[in-house]
């Protein structure tokens, strides 16, 4: 019988284009979400539109311009085809059963109501959002929720929507980072260090209850542990911070700056909090970061792939489509 099920994966957002323009809409919806910043709206609007806006999308435009590609943002372009090949991993294995896999993001026009409308349309009346987002914080997953919990504020007869929350210790999603890491070694041999560099988040979130930075924790523990790793060979840092305010520590740039000066040679690069390769990735850490350690004594740099649209990343996903309409 076919199934009345759908997935909704769902991933930050993007630009549209990589102009000034585009960025700035972008970050206009993305840094107006108090989920993502929660000082005060008074407080918040002047340092935005005054400070944030007029001066920002064009720096920015310029690093996604130098990773853009011929079909668009690489986030987008690569979390489509996670979905296209989810979609399909999903049908093979279970024909007419599989549930409808769709993807939406948090900013930009493909929200997650209008899929949500769209599958319902469609026969769909089952649904899991599953945010690619592996450790859960307020300022990502959490959005997610308000989104959810606005879906449900219009409706008369609420649908099922479930969330799956958080995948940081899933023993599948370990493999499939400690995979990544064999390929990488096999392909250009072992560095000196191994850095797990996260998105960072400001340390109050964390002081107020975040459970982020105890969840990249765990990832990257289990993951040195199935390496066999010792404590010298392997750190977690934090990139992308925004603003004046203490984020979570060691920063990745400065920790990089150090480790060039200290004569460490080699480093390879992770990003775990990343499900999809983007502009934190493919730009600060693969080259910005790159040129830091290097500038500052360092020799060889390598940057390992998010799981994007890998095996890995189809079966840890399905796993869990499966466990969550089981
Ligand atoms: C207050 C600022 C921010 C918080 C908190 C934050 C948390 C956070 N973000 C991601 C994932 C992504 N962030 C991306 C881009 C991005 N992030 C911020 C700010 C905060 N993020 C900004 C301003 C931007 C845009 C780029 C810039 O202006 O520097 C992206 C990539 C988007 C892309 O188009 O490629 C992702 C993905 C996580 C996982 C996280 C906390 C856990
Ligand atoms: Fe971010
Ligand atoms: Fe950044």
């Amino acid at each position: 019988m076919k199934s009345s099920d759908a997935v909704i994966l769902i991933n930050l957002g993007t630009p549209e284009r990589a102009d000034a323009k585009s960025v700035r809409k972008f970050l206009r919806e993305f840094l107006w979400d108090r989920r993502v910043v929660e000082i005060p709206r008074l407080l918040w609007w002047p340092i935005l539109y005054g400070v944030i806006l007029p001066f920002r999308p064009k720096r920015v435009a310029h690093a996604y311009q130098s990773i853009w590609t011929e079909q668009g943002s690489p986030l987008k372009v690569i979390t489509e085809r996670l979905t296209e090949k989810l979609q399909a991993v999903m049908t093979r294995d279970q024909g007419e059963a599989a549930p409808k896999v769709v993807c939406a993001y948090s900013y930009g026009e493909q929200t997650i109501a209008k899929q949500v409308q769209l599958l319902q349309s469609q026969g769909c009346n089952r649904f899991l959002l599953l945010p690619l987002y592996p450790q859960y914080s307020a300022t990502t997953t959490g959005s997610v929720y308000d989104q959810w919990a606005d879906i449900i504020r219009h409706h008369r007869d609420i649908p099922d929507i479930r969330i799956h929350k958080s995948y940081s210790a899933r023993p599948d999603f370990i493999a499939g980072l400690v995979q990544s890491i064999k390929t990488q070694w096999q392909n250009h041999g072992r560095s000196d260090k191994l850095l797990f560099s996260f998105h960072g988040i400001p340390k109050r979130n964390v002081d107020l209850g975040d459970p982020y930075q105890a969840q990249c924790l765990q990832t990257a523990t289990d993951v040195a542990e199935s390496l066999g790793l010792e404590p010298a060979q392997w750190q977690v840092s934090f990139q992308s911070r925004l603003g004046k305010a203490e984020w979570l520590k060691p920063y990745t740039d400065k920790l990089l700056a150090q480790w060039g000066a200290e004569s460490v040679a080699s480093v390879d690069v992770i990003c775990p909090a990343f499900a999809i390769d983007c502009l934190e990735t493919l730009e600060e850490i693969q080259v910005e970061n790159r040129d830091v350690f290097l500038a500052s004594g360092g020799k060889t740099y390598h940057y390992i792939p998010c799981l994007n649209d890998s095996d890995a990343q189809v079966f840890l996903l399905s796993n869990i489509v499966l466990e969550s309409f089981a």
